[in-house]
């Protein structure tokens, strides 16, 4: 790929361009926002200008209701040879290309599984799709050289790629992004008129489990309906669950034996079935070939003290594959665990032994 428009310069506009002028591509940025796009070509994602022919591909990162119209616009003014998308649903747009009077042969339906609840160019990150899973969804109508030119989008981004169809596509993300978007909405909403003194009593796991929620609600509204029935579908299991729960809860101390061992059976159920369900749950480490260990280290609640510490490990060349931060509110210190590469291991600990750091045993995650 010599060249790319990207139409839409936000959180992944802006990522997908960042990583393809790494890549030696160029890029070209459009976005009805100009400061959007202002903004995008002052981070060094591309230049704020009409290509001059027509590039191998364009991506359309803006918002499922406007990708159907925005494809028959680039395509009518012949803009490029591909086309793609970054939409977190895929049947419906792809259907409002038909109607909006679009080519389905010189596109591919694209979503990348990697994103944050924020948005806009200033959020977007390079490697932000590295190790990531992103989806292609080629319909019988699309040309074998979109396809084709998708693939290279994605391994240019250092993504995944997983071929789907849309339906099958709308379906797995209504489980796993769209109904866990909306039950982290749903546990944030119950504190956003909660006393202050009860919210002070928060840990790490109430960050995990609503960081989500801080997502853009016109984006997320867009998403959802655009994938009611199936996101419906998954909340209904949940409700099942949750009457399930509800009633072992109130029924744990009831006079009769078999209701209170009934009670504990269904609540220990769903705990193992909880445990089983998050052991699934995919992260960068398996999509990565080598076997690493995380390092935990800890780290003063010091402004540059995260910098000092990545320096004293980058000085050996160690390549940090991962970082988590566990924050302890109220405490003048964090845990900082670096997932390394397990040939680095020892060098890491030498470094940080030089340095000062006090790290804790290492542990394999793989
Ligand atoms: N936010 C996330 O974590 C992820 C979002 N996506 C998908 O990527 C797409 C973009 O989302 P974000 O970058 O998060 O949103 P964003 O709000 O950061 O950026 C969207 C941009 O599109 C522009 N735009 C809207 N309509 C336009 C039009 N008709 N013509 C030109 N520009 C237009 C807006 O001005 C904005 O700058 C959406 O389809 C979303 O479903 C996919 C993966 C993750
Ligand atoms: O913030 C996160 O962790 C996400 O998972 C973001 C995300 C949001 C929407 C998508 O369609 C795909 C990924």
């Amino acid at each position: 790929m010599k060249n790319a428009l990207i139409v839409g310069t936000g959180l992944i506009g802006t990522s997908i361009a960042l990583a393809l002028s790494k890549s030696g591509v160029t890029v070209y940025l459009d976005d009805r926002d100009t400061t959007a796009a202002r903004t995008a070509e002052a981070l060094g994602a591309g230049f704020l200008a009409p290509p001059p022919d027509r590039v191998d591909l364009a991506v359309l990162a803006v918002p499922p209701a406007h990708v159907g119209a925005v494809l028959a616009v680039c395509q009518q003014k012949g803009l490029a040879h591909v086309y793609t998308d970054a939409a977190s649903v895929k049947a419906r747009p792809h259907d409002e290309i038909r109607t909006a009077g679009g080519d389905p042969a010189t596109y591919v339906g694209g979503h990348p599984m990697a994103g944050a609840e924020r948005s806009g160019p200033l959020a977007a990150r390079p490697d932000l799709f590295e190790g990531r899973p992103w989806v292609l969804t080629p319909s019988s109508q699309t040309d074998r050289a979109a396809l084709n030119q998708g693939l290279e989008l994605v391994s240019l981004c250092g993504g995944v790629p997983i071929l789907m169809d849309t339906d099958a596509h709308d379906q797995a993300v209504a489980l796993t992004s769209h109904a866990p978007h909306l039950v982290s909405a749903i546990m944030a909403a119950r504190l956003a008129e909660a006393q202050g003194e009860y919210i002070r009593v928060s840990g790490q796991g109430l960050r995990d489990v609503t960081r989500i929620a801080g997502g853009d609600p016109a984006l997320w509204s867009d998403i959802l309906t655009a994938n009611a029935d199936a996101v419906a579908d998954v909340l209904e299991a949940y409700a099942g669950d949750l009457d399930r729960i509800i009633c072992a809860l109130r029924a744990h101390d009831s006079d009769e034996e078999p209701a209170r061992a009934k009670a504990l059976a269904d609540l220990e159920e769903l705990l193992w079935r909880g445990n089983r369900g998050h052991a699934r749950v995919p992260d960068k480490r398996s999509a990565l070939p080598t076997e690493f260990i995380a390092v935990p280290v800890a780290v003063p609640d010091q402004p540059g003290a995260l910098a000092r510490l990545f320096s004293a490990v980058s000085g050996a060349g160690v390549n940090i594959e991962d970082v988590h931060i566990e924050h302890s509110l109220d405490q003048p210190r964090g845990l900082v665990e670096l997932l390394v590469d397990s040939g680095s291991v020892t060098s890491v600990r030498r470094l940080l032994d030089e340095n000062g750091w006090a790290w804790q045993e290492d542990v394999p995650l793989v």
